[in-house]
């Protein structure tokens, strides 16, 4: 069996999304990228998590086709897929359908920049992407997410290395990182701040945005010049 390690770390970041409350039955995955091999290690579709084992990751190229494994990939590989292609220093997807993220997403809104937590790990607003056209959706359903992710920050002029996820209208939040740990990370981060920025609208309905001399300082802070000029 190939990339027994890579297997055993996907398996361990999918389980953990029930455990950090992100996931409520089989409502969200994570996936890994082997660059040398150019493989793609991802959670097998419609499997609920206390059934996942390291020997039941299902394992594809970028264009989907199955390398190893006896189950179905993730419905959604093709949007990991469009990510780890358009996204050279990525290692790691996640896509759920966290709660409070999905009201964002639903509402069709940007999760605004409220906060220090937030600017720890996201430079600005989280977008929300567009929805896709039935034409998209009857075409290419899964590539096509991807593509308007790539697209919604490309129009932002935002990097994906300091804005590490994005909304999708009507569907859910994709995040990435460096590893899929990290990508589970950025996650979670996203799920809670988009619970404070609930709260923080609910409180106050005219609350306004942090300014961006705190969001710099706190993401320099934590990244340093090299990720926030990612940005440029
Ligand atoms: O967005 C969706 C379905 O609306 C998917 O993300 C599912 O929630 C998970 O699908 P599998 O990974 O089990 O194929």
């Amino acid at each position: 069996m190939i990339l027994e390690e890579l297997r055993k770390r996907v398996y361990a970041a999918n389980v953990s999304l029930p455990e950090y409350g992100l996931v409520k039955f089989t409502w969200g995955n994570v996936s890994a990228i082997d660059r040398e091999l150019g493989y793609v290690v991802i959670k097998p579709s419609g499997v609920e998590y206390h059934n996942l084992r390291p020997d039941n990751m299902v394992i594809t190229d970028l264009e989907g086709k199955v390398i190893e494994g006896e189950l179905n990939p993730s419905s959604d590989l093709m949007t990991h897929s469009e990510l780890y292609k358009a996204y050279p220093e990525i290692g790691g997807v996640v896509h759920t359908h966290s709660t409070e993220a999905v009201g964002w997403a639903q509402a069709g809104r940007d999760i605004p920049f409220y906060g220090t937590t937030h600017a720890d790990y996201f430079y600005g607003g989280i977008p929300v992407a567009r929805s896709l056209t039935a034409g998209e959706i009857h075409s290419d359903y899964e590539r096509k997410t991807g593509t308007v992710i790539i697209e919604t920050l490309r129009e932002r002029g935002s990097s994906y290395k300091v804005v590490p996820g994005v909304l999708v209208r009507h569907h859910g939040p994709f995040t990435w990182g460096k590893t899929p740990e990290e990508a589970v990370y950025h996650s979670v981060v996203l799920e809670e701040v988009a619970r404070m920025a609930r709260l923080t609208e609910q409180l106050n309905p005219k609350a306004e945005e942090a300014p961006t001399y705190l969001l710099d300082k706190h993401y320099l802070r934590k990244h340093g010049s090299a990720a926030y000029y990612g940005q440029k």
